[in-house]
């Protein structure tokens, strides 16, 4: 069973603890929504499992595999997936290219069969196939010929969706997928999320805000609070439970304040 798991996962910037002994460990068939206030440390921890930061001490294992000490690219081809930086594609080429240009280095080895002209052209074919099938899945075949530098954000979001189903990964890591989308744009991503979390071969994490949400999709949630695990268990256990009510408590106060404000 490819087990991801962090071990006492911590990490100090100068004298602040932003994750602090995170042990957990995340099982294939579950998506796991990882909630707590801001500044909790959740997209820290996120960038520690990804290895976009260095922990100062504990580990991150996955299948056994110890990659704590790897780079991204080595963490991403063990099987981590989080969402592309669109920094990394390229900008002039259109979204098509880009998907299939991110298809075809998953799939690199797999299907090469000689070097020759029928070859190049069915793997060719091949790819531009499997891409238009990922467009399709986030909702985005009319933008399929768009160059990805003149994209509106909403579809730059879908698109780093599309480039991390494009790896096939054993993992997948949602970081506010939704964020600065539209009313209209939000459920095809909440859609593909469902449709991901068929595959019971597949780890998911999400780090989410919007609470109905990930009361509709997690089937597990654990809380960060100062960087620390505070609470692990299913949905309706967590958000009953004392300190998530209290870790949430502020934000309440705050939203309550401003609905408050807006009906004044
Ligand atoms: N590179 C960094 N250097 C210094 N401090 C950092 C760095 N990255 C994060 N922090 C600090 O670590 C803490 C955790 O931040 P993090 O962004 O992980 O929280 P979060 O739970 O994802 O918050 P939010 O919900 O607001 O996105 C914060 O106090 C933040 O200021």
């Amino acid at each position: 069973m490819s087990t991801l798991a962090t071990k006492d996962l911590t990490i100090r910037f100068g004298g602040h603890v932003a994750v602090n002994g995170v042990t957990c460990s995340f099982e294939p068939g579950t998506l796991t929504a990882i909630v707590g206030p801001n500044g909790a440390g959740k997209t820290t921890y996120f960038n520690l499992i990804s290895g976009q930061l260095k922990a100062t001490s504990g580990s991150v294992t996955l299948g056994g595999q110890d990659l704590t000490g790897q780079s991204v690219s080595a963490r991403t081809h063990a099987g981590l997936g989080r969402a592309f930086q669109l920094t990394n594609l390229f900008p002039n080429l259109s979204v098509l290219e880009n998907v299939r240009l991110a298809v075809q280095a998953t799939q690199e080895g797999k299907h090469r069969r000689g070097m020759n002209l029928w070859s190049i052209w069915s793997d060719h074919n091949a790819l531009t196939q499997r891409a238009r099938v990922i467009l399709q899945a986030v909702a985005m075949t009319d933008r399929a010929d768009t160059p990805v530098a003149s994209l509106p954000h909403g579809d730059q979001r879908k698109l780093e969706v599309a480039l991390l189903m494009a790896l096939e990964p054993q993992v997948y890591m949602f970081d506010e997928p939704t964020a600065g989308m539209s009313h209209d744009e939000a459920p095809v991503i909440l859609n593909l999320i469902r449709e991901l979390k068929k595959d019971k071969t597949k780890i998911i994490l999400l780090v989410e805000h919007k609470m109905d949400v990930v009361r509709e999709l997690a089937d597990r949630i654990i809380v960060l609070t100062n960087g620390t695990l505070v609470a692990d268990g299913p949905p309706a256990e967590v958000i009953a439970s004392p300190v998530v009510q209290e870790a949430y408590l502020g934000v309440s106060k705050d939203a309550d304040k401003d609905a408050e404000k807006e009906a004044a």
